[in-house]
């Protein structure tokens, strides 16, 4: 056994109090051995002195391999954004491009605390390569869409989306795991989700798709099924303690209600929200419902960074807006949405700090002009920290970023194939 203690640091714990200890891991297992006055036990010795050792942040919603079209189109609601300009370039999308662009994902996440991500998009297998090499902890899948495709091409979409989460669950170590990604319930035709969710369920695969995020969401189901997507997506089996929707926004009390009720938790995605003018969703109702909330990005072309820290910061201050309450919303709602909070919508053991804990930290360095004084952490992690305070990541006990320094992946190697990438792509759909 190799330990490594984390030393000299303060430490978030469960209960969202701080407390000054050090951190020893056992790194062949990726656990946490203990927590508290250590002084210098281990093999391995990593500083967090003057820093905040915090669980690895979780962005329990996205498509990595859109940072290839960040800043690409910008100022549009969604529809015309994905139809005009979205879609027409992913019709180009080549297997190399999206190892390019996830690539380029995880040294952005990874320099800003994120240790696990969740990931719906295409070319599957590049993304999992793309995670074991930078020693990232995710769940992965094909997303699926059906509209403007024949029946052939639509039952093949859906089985890719089967067969990609068979092959590639408990890949890399078990850091890994899949899960069947419907794009939304709009998106994909009903006799499709007949015909494939009894499949997914037998097999024990998770569901994930996005709900409710515009009112072009509601209105083709409302008119052909004279229900809200909520409703008709629980009709056919989408809802459940392994299910996980993308935004909900546009939700009311009795779709919150059901949300509650089968377990099904929402994924928060402010940014992208305020970005498309999608709308606000009501982030304070839902967690007063009981519903399990966590935090994501969306894509990079929508957000446009993957940035955790600046996502707290928008959920609390959009969270507020959205309910007209200052109270709302608050600081450790926050920081739960983005490490419990999302671990559990995704289904990753993660998101605590304790012994017998998986070994997924974020250590911030809170020695920082916006970070002084301290009065309060948890306030200073949602309202003044950014990704950039970032001083080390670890996941299953490796040292993934030591001192703002990517240590599996060649940051430059990546950005420049990145853009190369990305100009190839633009030319071809253009
Ligand atoms: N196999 C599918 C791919 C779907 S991947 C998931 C899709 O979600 C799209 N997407 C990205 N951000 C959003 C969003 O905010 N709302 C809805 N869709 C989005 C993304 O561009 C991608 O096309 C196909 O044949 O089209
Ligand atoms: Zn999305």
């Amino acid at each position: 056994m190799t330990t490594l203690e984390l030393s000299g640091g303060h430490v978030l714990r469960p209960d969202l109090t701080v407390e000054r200890a050090d951190v020893l891991v056992d790194q062949s297992a990726g656990e946490v051995l203990e927590v508290g006055a250590l002084a210098g036990t281990g093999d391995e010795m990593l500083d967090c002195s003057g820093s905040l050792v915090m669980p690895g942040l979780v962005n329990a919603h996205g498509h990595g391999a859109m940072t290839l079209l960040r800043g690409y189109a910008d100022d549009k609601p969604l529809e015309a954004w994905l139809e005009e300009d979205i879609w027409p370039a992913e019709a180009e999308l080549e297997a190399g491009d999206v190892g390019a662009g996830t690539r380029l994902a995880a040294v952005e996440m990874l320099r800003s605390g994120t240790t696990a991500f969740v990931d719906m998009y295409f070319q599957v297998d590049e993304v999992v390569d793309a995670v074991t090499e930078a020693g990232l902890r995710a769940r992965v899948g094909h997303g699926v869409v059906t509209v403007g495709k024949d029946d052939e091409a639509a039952r093949a979409d859906f089985e890719e989306s089967l067969a990609v989460a068979e092959r590639h669950d408990g890949a890399a170590d078990g850091r890994v795991r899949t899960a069947v990604m419907p794009h939304a319930p709009h998106t994909v035709g009903t006799e499709f989700f007949e015909a494939f969710v009894p499949r997914v369920h037998e097999a024990g695969i998770p569901l994930h798709f996005h709900l409710n995020e515009t009112p072009a969401y509601l209105d083709p189901i409302e008119a052909e099924y004279g229900e809200r997507p909520t409703v008709y997506a629980d009709d056919l089996g989408l809802l459940g303690e392994d299910s996980w929707v993308a935004h909900g926004v546009h939700v009311d009390d009795s779709e919150i209600e059901l949300l509650a009720e089968t377990g099904t938790s929402v994924v928060h995605c402010p940014a992208s929200n305020m970005k498309l003018a999608s709308g606000m969703a009501p982030v304070q109702e839902l967690l007063d419902a009981g519903v399990m909330v966590g935090l994501g990005t969306d894509g990079a072309a929508s957000n446009n960074d993957l940035d955790l820290f600046d996502e707290m910061r928008d959920a609390a201050m959009v969270g507020k807006l959205a309910a007209e309450d200052a109270s709302a919303v608050a600081a450790p709602d926050v920081v739960r949405m983005a490490t419990e909070g999302s671990a559990a919508a995704a289904g990753l053991p993660v998101g605590r700090v304790e012994a017998g804990g998986v070994a997924d930290f974020a250590v911030v360095d809170f020695e920082q002009p916006h970070l002084t004084p301290t009065h309060d952490f948890v306030s200073h992690l949602v309202y003044a920290a950014r990704g950039s305070d970032v001083r080390h990541t670890i996941c299953d006990g490796a040292v993934l970023v030591r001192d703002g320094t990517v240590t599996t992946l060649d940051e430059d190697a990546v950005r420049e194939s990145a853009s190369e990438h990305a100009t190839a792509l633009v030319d071809r759909a253009n």
